[in-house]
């Protein structure tokens, strides 16, 4: 773990009472997450930064209710979103097995109480009810992840998809998708600016039925 970054000044201020819940899941993520291939060893140096406090800034977005998060992986940003916002129940959709038993045994570990971990890809999985808001980092590109995430949202549920520096080129190259699942008020949220250094981009909107 000597390569783990030290934890940031502003992990305090973006994760606040629930900052010693991510510490120990950033503590095993780097224990373990490289010889379960989860995260690569460049990533060591960087956990905090790029991965934690990065999926953090999601949390404020949040609303109580239900959100689904696609294709966790190692926890990113679903697991990290669900121990920074208690009150908000999380089912996180991942279909590889070992990605899976990890984030099952994150989620004991860590006593999180809302949290369910469902093997599945977005587009088999089946729910008992609709989600009132859906997360996705580094899954695919917009147009492809609006149809893995859209018809899993209630009638004016709302997409919270992190993306990077072309988040606006990738919602201009998607105008057949949004017309389709009827995507209305798209826009490009920068957060974490005058907080961290490792900025993020969502694209939000709100889905008609
Ligand atoms: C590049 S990884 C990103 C993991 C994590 N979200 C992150 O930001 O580090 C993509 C993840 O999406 C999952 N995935 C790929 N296709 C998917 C699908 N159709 N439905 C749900 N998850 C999927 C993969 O198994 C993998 O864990």
């Amino acid at each position: 773990m000597e390569n783990l970054e030290a934890e940031p000044a502003e992990a305090g201020v973006i994760l606040g009472e629930q900052l010693p819940v991510a510490r120990a899941f950033t503590e095993n993520l780097a224990r373990r997450g490289e010889e379960l291939g989860l995260i690569g060893p460049l990533e060591l140096p960087r956990l905090w930064s790029r991965h934690i406090l990065n999926s953090a800034l999601v949390a404020p977005l949040l609303r109580p209710g239900l959100v689904g998060d696609i294709g966790t992986g190692a926890g990113l940003p679903g697991l990290v979103l669900a121990i920074a916002r208690p009150d908000v129940n999380f089912v996180l959709i991942e279909p590889m097995e070992r990605r899976v038993a990890w984030l099952n045994s994150q989620v004991d570990e860590l006593g999180l109480t809302n949290t369910t971990v469902i093997r599945a890809r977005a587009e088999e999985v089946s729910l008992d009810v609709p989600l009132d808001q859906v997360t996705a980092r580094a899954v695919s590109a917009f147009r492809k992840l609006l149809p893995l995430t859209a018809p899993l949202l209630r009638d004016g549920g709302e997409l919270v998809l992190m993306k990077g520096i072309n988040a606006e080129a990738e919602v201009a190259a998607a105008i057949k998708e949004i017309r389709r699942f009827k995507v209305s008020d798209i826009r490009v949220d920068v957060l974490g600016e005058g907080v961290t250094s490792e900025v993020t981009r969502v694209v939000r909107g709100f889905v008609r039925a």
